[in-house]
């Protein structure tokens, strides 16, 4: 839809003129020279637009475009990102994220709608890199840790796997089961935040995800007209006017729950990641003095359950739809699978124990991890300072990012990248061996995902219970789309219908 339809009430003729003259003076000063990586030809506004149209899918795109430009592109966003750098070798990655991490750990904060909704880039994963980000992060990395160490996680997925399972069992067709492993993941991660245990249709959790769904499925999929042009924040537009009031009903409820968690908070006994953060800031206030108070603000600790929501529900919850998804085109596999869960967690729920145990499960995660990375051009990182990478100079305020997608389809990384293989990830004891410069699903360096721990415990624990007590497979004469969704910069599953069966061994 073009800007000006949602525009009313204004003087067309108006403002074309003040767009175009603003247009002209955003792109004479975001103009860079230098000696970047080549890329596409650009067109002023547009970028990179006649490369970039041939997929929607950014990632796809770049793959292509690695073939031509080898191991770095320069393409243009237009107005939104004049110059991203696309790093396409596992090489290169490493040199940029590992090597020089430092350098490469900052975020772009100009797009308007990731100010907005972390109010001013609050938060861990748009924040650009400072004390308040590095405070901010090794807090919430202590918390999530009270959960993948102890049996905190396992109980409360248990939980939450109990109730979808009971579900599951209801179906007796071929159904979209999707929602059902959303409806997992959403709950296991508001019982994580807010200690809290939702009944599926409780309109405070349907709350909860019809915003985030919203967010994540549409308004993070294509920029808004302030991300262009940041005056039109204040524009009459339709677009950003749902954009604010969706925002406004997030922050209402989190913002509830730090108060009721306030009004109740016992440093004693924290209950949920929300207390575990207030007793961070609490203690960080009694450590370090009051110095800290203002870098861990009230906003932060929301921000922080708020990214935690954001960053770990669509994530986790793809990872196990294209789990499914290949387990089910591969019956052999599902069935080594099931026999190494029987194996080592039998009748027993004693996940904790188990999970690190089941090595073939891990491989088969690994693989679809590898086929299917769901952040597949990561997040955006900026370069702090003036820098070299191989024969390019990168000047300060770069934007760069790992095409992990790329990385983990490329036939100098992989034999026969395409085929779906397990055992690829096994060594000749059959154990676990993994080259982390070539399988990157959670990035690497400074900014390497903050859920890592947290994701792969919950995966593979909802993979020991599932795979034990249910078999997946396609519906009669279906064979499954396994190709990524029309999505610029997820790598997502399209909805469509399994058959789940209660195993009766
Ligand atoms: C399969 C699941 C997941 C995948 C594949 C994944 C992948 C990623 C990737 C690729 C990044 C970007 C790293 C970079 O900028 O280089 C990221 C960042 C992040 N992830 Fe995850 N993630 C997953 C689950 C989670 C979970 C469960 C959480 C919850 C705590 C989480 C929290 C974050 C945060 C806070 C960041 C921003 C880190 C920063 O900027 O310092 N992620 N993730």
């Amino acid at each position: 839809m073009e800007i000006v339809d949602y525009v009313t009430g204004l003087d067309v003729k108006t403002v074309a003129v003040a767009t175009l003259a603003f247009l002209l003076a955003m792109v004479y000063l975001r103009r860079r020279k230098g000696n970047l990586p080549p890329g596409p030809m650009q067109v002023p506004f547009l970028g990179s637009i006649f490369a970039l149209n041939k997929d929607v899918r950014l990632f796809k795109v770049c793959e292509e475009l690695a073939k031509t430009y080898g191991e770095m592109t320069t393409i243009s966003l237009g107005l939104v990102l004049d110059k991203l750098v696309i790093l396409n070798s596992a090489d290169v990655v490493h040199e940029a994220l590992v090597e020089k991490k430092e350098i490469m750990a900052g975020r772009d904060t100009t797009i308007w709608s990731f100010g907005y909704i972390s109010e001013g880039f609050k938060d861990i994963a748009v924040g650009d890199f400072g004390p308040t980000w590095k405070l901010q992060r090794k807090l919430a990395l202590k918390a999530i840790r009270t959960y993948t160490m102890g049996t905190k996680l396992e109980q409360l997925l248990k939980s939450s796997y109990s109730d979808v399972a009971a579900l599951l069992e209801k179906e007796k067709e071929p159904f979209y089961f999707g929602e059902y492993i959303h409806l997992m993941l959403y709950n296991i991660i508001c019982r994580m935040a807010f200690g809290k245990s939702y009944k599926i249709d409780d309109p405070e959790f349907l709350q909860w995800r019809k915003l985030l769904t919203l967010l994540v499925e549409d308004f993070f999929q294509s920029f808004l007209p302030p991300d262009l042009l940041p005056l039109l924040e204040h524009a009459p537009i339709k677009r950003v006017a749902a954009y604010k009031e969706c925002v406004k009903e997030l922050h209402g409820l989190a913002y509830k729950k730090l108060k009721e968690h306030k009004a109740t908070f016992d440093p004693d006994a924290p209950r949920d990641l929300m207390d575990q953060l207030l007793l961070a800031q609490k203690e960080s206030e009694e450590e370090e003095g009051e110095d800290t108070k203002n870098l861990l603000t009230d906003t932060h600790v929301v921000q922080t359950v708020l990214d935690v929501f954001f960053a770990g529900t669509e994530t986790s919850s793809e990872t196990l739809k294209w789990t499914l998804m290949y387990t089910a085109a591969y019956p052999d596999v599902q069935e080594k699978m099931h026999n190494e869960i029987l194996d080592v967690l039998g009748d027993s729920d004693d996940l904790l124990k188990s999970k690190s145990k089941l090595t073939y499960c891990d491989a088969v995660l690994h693989e679809v991890m590898r086929l299917r990375p769901v952040v597949p051009m990561s997040l955006f990182h900026k370069v702090l300072q003036d820098t070299k990478l191989r024969e390019y100079d990168l000047p300060k305020g770069t934007i760069v990012t790992p095409n992990i997608w790329g990385i983990h389809h490329d036939p100098a990384n992989w034999d026969s990248p395409e085929e779906f293989r397990p055992e690829r990830f096994l060594d000749e004891h059959g154990n676990i061996h993994v080259d982390s410069k070539i399988w990157l699903p959670f990035s690497s360096g400074k900014r390497k995902c903050l859920g890592e721990a947290l994701a792969r415990s919950d995966i593979m624990m909802i993979m020991a219970l599932f795979f034990r007590d249910f078999k997946v497979s396609f519906p009669p004469n279906v064979t499954g789309d396994f190709e990524p969704a029309d999505k610029i910069i997820d790598c997502h599953c399209k909805r469509q219908k399994l058959v789940i069966e209660k195993r009766k061994d």
